[in-house]
């Protein structure tokens, strides 16, 4: 715990760009992974339909399943105290500082300022709790926007952050955003996946702000930033990075079926 909080505590101050060699995925180290995470879903398609063939197919499972429910915001937690009493299945999205992760999620919860976003970053800062909910059964979940490490990020969110990594057992998986320009790990990023690996969390990465991006590179990011996050995450880290855009939707509809389905509530087709 304590070198995970020093861990944590440097997220602030390195600038090194990793240049790490690859590692390949084994996926048989998944099962050492917390007893409480599902298998992964290693069936997402990593790269979203065109977007115009996109609005002519009929919305999928997933797509219906998020409009047909409320979301709602929570709590603001920066400690366990605050979050204990929540019990359902639920997944984390982190990041750097103004990544995306507050769009991401007003876009996965078919939302459009639930979740408060802004140019500035460091604007979230500390634990904020979602839930999506519906009126006629179950199937709620939770969905957390952690405060981005990086750029103004400060220290003393360290502890509550590796506290909640360590000891949320409803914790099913964290989405860790990079953006898609950036195209590259960065150190703080490495040092955030110390900690996924150190506590068994299951992640995925999500490639954002994907609209800035011509397609043809999105393949070659992809691979490159999926290399070096396995490399430091190997037991946790699933194979497939989702591509999304929250301001052209490209790759919602995937990300929004890999919450479902790590959630245990992916409507049978
Ligand atoms: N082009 C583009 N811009 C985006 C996208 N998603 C978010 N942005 C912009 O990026 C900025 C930061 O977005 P946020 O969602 O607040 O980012 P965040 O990661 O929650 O930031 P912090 O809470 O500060 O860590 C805002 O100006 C957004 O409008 C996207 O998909 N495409
Ligand atoms: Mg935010």
């Amino acid at each position: 715990m304590q070198a995970a909080r020093s861990t944590l505590r440097t997220l602030n101050n390195i600038s090194v760009l990793n240049t790490s060699p690859l590692i390949s995925w084994r996926s048989s180290r998944y099962a050492h992974t917390r007893a409480h995470a599902p298998p992964p879903s290693i069936e997402s398609t990593s790269r979203p339909a065109a977007t115009a063939s996109q609005k002519q197919q009929p919305a999928s499972p997933a797509v219906e399943f998020f409009r047909h429910r409320s979301a709602k915001f929570l709590i603001t937690a920066v400690n366990q105290g605050h979050y204990r009493h929540l019990t359902h299945p639920e997944v984390a999205f982190a990041g750097r500082s103004n990544v995306g992760k507050s769009s991401l999620i007003n876009s996965v919860l078919c939302s459009q300022k639930l979740v408060k976003t802004s140019k500035k970053p460091g604007h979230t800062s500390a634990l904020n709790f979602f839930a999506l909910s519906s009126r006629a059964g179950p199937g709620e979940i939770s969905i957390v926007d952690m405060p981005g490490y990086g750029f103004r990020s400060r220290n003393e969110w360290g502890d509550f952050i590796v506290e909640y990594l360590s000891k949320r057992k409803v914790l099913r998986r964290v989405f860790m955003l990079v953006e898609a320009k950036v195209g590259e790990l960065k150190s703080t990023d490495e040092n955030f996946l110390d900690l996924l690996e150190e506590y068994k969390v299951p992640a995925q990465l999500v490639i954002t702000k994907a609209d800035k991006l011509k397609s043809a590179d999105t393949d070659q990011i992809s691979s490159a930033v999926i290399k070096q996050a396995t490399r430091i995450a190997p037991s946790v880290l699933l194979p497939q990075a989702i591509y999304c855009s929250s301001r052209t939707r490209m790759g919602i509809d995937v990300l929004q079926a890999e919450v479902l389905s790590v959630c245990g509530l992916l409507p049978s087709k």
